[in-house]
């Protein structure tokens, strides 16, 4: 069932038709006012005429925050005060439509709705653009805003300004995009909107007088952000005469439609028929059906410059909808629009199926879920130990696990990740892999393809610029840990008594896995982190191998910076030695760079004692048991066949054991 389809069922969203509003699905909450202003249809799947808005009608704006200041929140408040959605307890964030999201409560993917408003005496369409606020997703921020003129800025009137309010305010301050501050949670014990309205005015030269002071939970204010949106946003520039031009934001897959691709027409006009070509993949095309997301997909005869909506056209795959592609009618060929940064995975895995028989099952659910994500890269891969699988690149470790749970609770299959690495680059100086691999330079994502030192003369890894907000009180406790992750200051900002702002350059690897929880953890929750790509620098980095009785282990193997490898090493060879079961011979568990031992436990012999039975008595019969027992360990030894039962490395492996 198509995303949307599947969001109206679960909570209940639904169009404020007039018959729809009398009819059964009928429940009391409808805005009477927002009724009238919205273009009529008598059934929700009929065609709604959207020539009624033209360009000066239209704003199209984002709600954009840190993680938990309450987006969502006042996204569902817009959805209601304009009648797209009832004011009932079932539509809690209403744009949050994936299972995932809705658990978590987080946004994963944005989404958008076209909301219908009277201000004035005028009717006007308000596009509204929901994004992600957590760092991984940032991505999604940046495309949803460039369909955009303007962005409401959410703040939490307790916590202030974070990490990512500072992130996304400068992403919609490089666009040019009118920047409306709202100040949220007014309605907390603890709330101190003034506070927060002088660190606004400090950190992004806004004067405090243009903050609105809402609480998103209890409708405070509400309707003061859409007149704001109204009047401070400026409506899209373009024209309805001019030739077609869509700007691909976003697609989707729906397994009955094909690609659903979100676009914003930046000029001409759109309907069902209509023949049209990517100008990315020069593809052509024929429009099966352009429609509003209101939030659910409602159909229109044609969509016209300035709107934003979605169009369906047979095309198969998401690939196919690139986003940041720009669609032109066919023989009217027009200058693309400038195209977005393509997601840049940050972090790799390698995942296989639990059971190989699985392997087919998984590959189509990858299939699938990728279509929807592609920000996701997959390349095939295979280990000895985990069979066939594939090496997944993903933009952070949330959106893995995000990924992860999403395979699970959509399609049903229980993985096994492997250890997450980062991306490193190795400068080759060996003429023979540079002709091997027709370049001067390769890209490691998988520690089996590590180059030896005497082929390289240069490795390199990818660093962040990170921004932590934190309470002063826990300066030098993050100082410490940032130096602990091998990263250098580059600058320390008071926003305001008690509030400081630090910039650092950290190795990514130092913080793909757990610095966000210890940073959490140290500060009691207080101090927020985001970060941006910064590029490649030099660095000592070496393969460390684990090895199980003299064997190593493959996928255990990791690309770390020398001055870490004694630590990991060692943390490694406790946790194999706390997974693996004991068994009738002694097993060596070592980290190894090279041929060089760093760190060993040894799991001792479960001893059997075979001569329990024999009462002392018979001396012969003992020692032949005895020599028995000593020829089963060495042969086991000899052959290395420590057995290792699946889910000890699963375990090791995974990341729970990370804690
Ligand atoms: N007291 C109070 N709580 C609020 C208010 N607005 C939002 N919240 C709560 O704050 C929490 C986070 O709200 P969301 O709307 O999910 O935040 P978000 O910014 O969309 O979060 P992400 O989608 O994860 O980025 C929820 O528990 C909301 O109920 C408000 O005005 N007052």
């Amino acid at each position: 069932m198509a995303l949307a389809g599947r969001a109206a069922l679960r909570w209940g969203a639904r169009l404020p038709s007039p018959c729809s509003a009398a009819g059964p699905l009928c429940r009391p909450g409808w805005l009477p006012a927002a009724r009238s202003e919205r273009p009529y249809s008598s059934r929700d799947k009929e065609k709604l005429d959207m020539s009624t808005y033209p360009v000066e009608s239209i704003r199209n704006f984002s709600i954009i925050a840190h993680v938990d200041h309450g987006k969502s929140t006042l996204a569902d408040r817009l959805l209601e005060i304009t009648g797209a959605i009832s004011k009932t307890d079932h539509n809690k964030q209403v744009l949050d439509k994936l299972q995932v999201e809705r658990e978590r409560g987080i946004t994963v993917k944005a989404q958008s709705a076209s909301l219908f408003y009277n201000h004035e005496g005028i009717n006007y369409l308000l596009n509204l653009i929901d994004t992600p606020g957590h760092v991984d997703f940032s991505y999604e921020v940046s495309r949803s805003l460039s369909a955009c003129q303007g962005v409401i800025l959410v703040v939490d009137a307790n916590e202030g300004i974070q990490a990512q309010t500072v992130a996304n305010f400068y992403l919609a301050f490089e666009a040019q995009l009118s920047i409306i501050p709202v100040i949220n949670k007014i309605d907390l014990k603890n709330a101190d909107p003034e506070r927060v309205e002088k660190q606004i005015e400090k950190l992004f030269d806004i004067p405090r007088d243009e903050c609105i002071r809402i609480s998103a939970k209890q409708g405070t204010n509400v309707e003061k952000v859409l007149q704001y949106v109204i009047e401070k946003i400026p409506p899209p520039q373009c024209n309805t005469a001019d030739p077609l031009k869509a700007l691909v934001f976003d697609s989707t897959f729906d397994h009955y439609r094909g690609v659903i691709a979100n676009i914003a027409l930046f000029g001409g006009e759109i309907a069902k028929g209509q023949k049209i070509v990517s100008a990315h993949t020069k593809k052509r095309y024929e429009v099966n059906e352009v429609g509003i997301l209101t939030p659910n997909e409602q159909p229109t005869h044609k969509l016209y410059a300035g709107q934003v909506g979605y169009l369906i056209a047979g095309m198969k795959e998401v690939t196919e909808a690139q986003i940041g592609d720009t669609l032109f009618l066919y023989k009217q060929p027009v200058e693309p629009l400038p195209g977005f940064k393509s997601a840049k995975p940050m972090v790799f895995a390698g995942m296989y199926p639990i059971d190989q028989t699985e392997y087919n099952n998984l590959k189509s659910a990858l299939e699938r879920l990728t279509l929807n994500d592609s920000s996701v890269t997959v390349h095939r891969d295979s280990s000895l130990a985990l069979g066939a699988g594939w090496r997944l690149g993903f933009l952070g470790l949330l959106h893995m696990e995000v990924f992860n749970q999403r395979l699970e609770q959509e399609y049903n299959m229980s993985v096994i990740l492997t250890a997450p690495t980062v991306p490193y680059k190795a400068v080759l100086s060996s003429a023979k892999l540079k002709k091997e691999y027709g370049k001067d330079e390769i890209t490691i994502i998988n520690p089996a393809q590590f180059p030896d030192k005497l082929s390289v003369s240069e490795y390199l890894e990818p660093t962040v610029l990170g921004t932590i907000v934190t309470p002063h009180e826990y300066i030098g406790k993050i100082i410490t840990l940032c130096q602990d992750r091998r990263a250098v200051q580059k600058d320390m900002l008071y926003i305001d008594e008690n509030r400081v702002m630090l910039k650092y350059l950290f190795p990514l690897n130092e913080i793909v896995v757990d610095f966000y929880d210890a940073l959490k953890s140290l500060s009691s929750g207080y101090a927020s982190f985001d970060y941006e790509d910064a590029g490649y620098q030099s660095a000592d980095l070496i393969k460390m191998d684990i090895l199980v009785n003299g064997n190593p282990v493959e996928e255990l193997a990791t690309i770390i910076h020398r001055d870490k490898a004694y630590a990991a090493g060692k943390l490694l060879c406790e946790r194999l030695k706390e997974t693996i079961p004991r068994q009738l011979f002694e097993i060596a568990i070592q980290a190894a760079i090279g041929k060089k031992i760093i760190a060993r436990e040894t799991l001792k012999a479960y001893r059997k004692n075979v001569v329990a039975k024999c009462y002392g008595g018979d001396i012969t019969r003992r020692m032949k048991l005895l020599k028995r027992q000593a020829e089963g360990k060495r042969l086991m030894r000899k052959i290395g066949n420590v057995e290792v039962p699946r889910d000890a490395f699963i375990r090791v492996l995974k990341r729970e054991t990370d804690k």
